[in-house]
């Protein structure tokens, strides 16, 4: 008797009592912005407002625009969104934006991600750091990206550029379409890879070399597991503190450690100076002297290790492959996006060619870091590039301490997720009239000062703004004046026009490949 109750618990009853249970938790939470009197849309049961997303029909950041333009209409500056059954809070506001993120920012300090250092060490770098450790990591390596270093840096980035012009002149010679966000993504391999581990990776002579298996086995991943990962993270974030899974792999993790172990012997042991980030890091942890225009001695002076923010070599490896995933996609895609771009606007991309031989042509036909910043059309066109196709399409705050809301009766509780959609900011026609034309033009000083200045934020605003944002222009720059120097751009007729965004990915990124045609000149 006892066994057929038991049987009959387990088979019929449990899961009769589970889904009951997910039932009344999804109407309850459906019910919070209605609760607490905030603006929402009717959620779909289980969904929420975020079917589309869910079955992958549309991406994160044009669902974030649809319910920015809703509120937008209501004249609302901020409503409830529920991501499956997690409310996240949206704003709509620029000003109540600005609050977020610069002004009021100790009421949002945090990005809402997970950490696991004790398993999984990777987990622990500084985009997901919180608190007061992440204030001190951030204060640290934020000495990594000063203009002086920025230009000492620069100097590898135009040697890694120089790869490309073999690779370009063999498909442009053979007149064959180019798939040129492919190209720009093994040059952002071997960027990142000299740049924040000091190694030479030359992924377009070995395409199987091991650190960019490992990058981008992680990133690979991030559109299956990753976004089940993700899915659960937003909606029981408490049950992620419980269970403490691990996001990334054992067999990568161990990579990146042993890597960062291997250079970091070596370069103490010798007392090596190389310009990239990871000399900065060391320095940081051998509590070195940091000069802000110069990469001095990896050690410290009298000795002592920085016992005191026990800065680990396996958090080295953290931060340093963050850097890995935070720039490898922005900058393929962006760079690809601008070619694009130029390759429909054919007088456009002959002004900036003209722009970028004249400059070169003055600075003796070298590419510094004083000659790009000479190059102002080029820079709109790059501005205009991440404001029509922002890498991430959302910026995210955990609300760390109650806030209430000026000029309303309504206040954040802590521990609410809030989202900036950049996307529907960047696209709003209030800030930027017609937003589906690419027009450099917006970002010429005098239409800079018709709008707020929070209307364009593809970086980030305030305190958590990103860290190597101009590092990342810098890449993107020195790729583009690689090419445009010596190719005039057009595309190949199995490009799809307009380009859209596929709905799979978390950042931006086309739905088809964008095929060019190099031609020399
Ligand atoms: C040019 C392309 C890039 C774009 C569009 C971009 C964009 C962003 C954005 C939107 C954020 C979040 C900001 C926020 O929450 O307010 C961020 C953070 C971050 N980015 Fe970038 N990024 C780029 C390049 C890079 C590069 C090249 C690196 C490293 C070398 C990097 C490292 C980081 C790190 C470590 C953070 C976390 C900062 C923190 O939480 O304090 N990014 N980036």
């Amino acid at each position: 008797m006892e066994l057929y109750l038991f049987v009959y618990l387990s088979l019929v009853a449990l899961p009769f009592m589970s889904l009951t249970f997910l039932l009344i938790f999804c109407e309850v939470s459906h019910k919070h912005w209605k609760r607490n009197g905030v603006f929402s849309l009717k959620p779909t049961l289980l969904f929420g407002n975020a079917k589309d997303i869910v079955l992958q029909k549309e991406g994160m950041g044009m669902s974030m625009k649809h319910f920015y333009d809703n509120l937008k209409r209501n004249g609302l500056s901020f409503g409830g969104y529920y991501f499956l059954m997690r409310p996240l809070l949206v704003l709509s506001d620029l000003d109540l934006i600005k609050r977020v993120l610069i002004t009021d920012f100790s009421h949002f300090v945090d990005h809402p991600f997970y950490i696991n250092e004790e398993n999984d060490p990777l987990s622990a770098n500084l985009y997901a750091l919180q608190g007061d450790r992440w204030k001190n990591r951030r204060s640290k390596i934020g000495a990594a990206f000063t203009a002086g270093k920025l230009k000492l840096m620069f100097e590898t980035v135009v040697a890694t550029c120089q790869e490309l012009i073999d690779v370009i002149d063999e498909k442009a010679g053979r007149n064959g379409a180019i798939d040129i966000n492919d190209i720009i993504a093994d040059l952002g391999v071997d960027i990142i890879g000299s740049c924040a581990f000091g190694l030479e990776c030359n992924s377009f002579k070995k395409p199987n070399n091991k650190f960019k298996y490992y990058g981008l086995q992680y990133l690979h991943a991030q559109s299956m597991w990753g976004a089940f990962v993700f899915l659960l993270l937003f909606t029981f974030p408490a049950i992620f503190k419980i269970i403490k899974p691990n996001i990334h792999n054992k067999e990568m993790t161990e990579f990146f450690v042993r890597l960062v172990k291997d250079v970091a012997k070596h370069r103490e042991e010798n007392n090596i100076i190389r310009n990239d980030f990871m000399h900065s890091v060391l320095q940081i942890k051998n509590n070195a002297e940091i000069s802000e225009s110069s990469f001095g001695s990896v050690n410290s002076s009298n000795g002592t290790q920085n016992k005191e923010e026990g800065i680990s070599i396996t958090e080295i490896a953290a931060h340093c492959f963050a850097f890995f995933v935070a720039g490898y996609e922005p900058f393929s895609t962006a760079t690809s996006f601008c070619l694009y771009e130029l390759s429909l606007k054919t007088e456009l991309q002959g002004m900036v060619r003209q722009e970028v031989k004249t400059v070169l042509q003055a600075n003796e036909g070298k590419l510094t870091y004083g000659a790009v910043m000479d190059m102002k059309l080029l820079d709109k066109c790059v501005n205009e590039t991440f404001r029509k196709y922002p890498s991430a399409t959302s910026h995210i705050r955990l609300c760390t301490e109650t806030y209430k809301v000026p000029n309303s009766n309504f206040s954040i509780a802590k521990g609410t997720t809030v989202f900036i959609p950049v996307y529907g900011v960047h696209m709003d026609p209030e800030y930027y009239p017609n937003p589906e034309v690419f027009d450099p033009e917006r970002f010429s000083e005098e239409n800079l000062s018709k709008r707020p200045a929070e209307s364009y934020m593809p970086f980030g605003l305030g305190p958590r703004k990103c860290p190597a944002y101009q590092f990342g222009l810098l890449e993107i720059k020195a790729a583009l004046v690689t090419l445009l120097q010596r190719y005039r751009f057009s595309l190949h007729p199995s490009t799809k026009v307009p380009i859209t965004m596929n709905p799979k990915n978390a950042v931006m990124h086309p739905s088809s490949t964008i095929y060019l045609c190099a031609e020399r000149n």
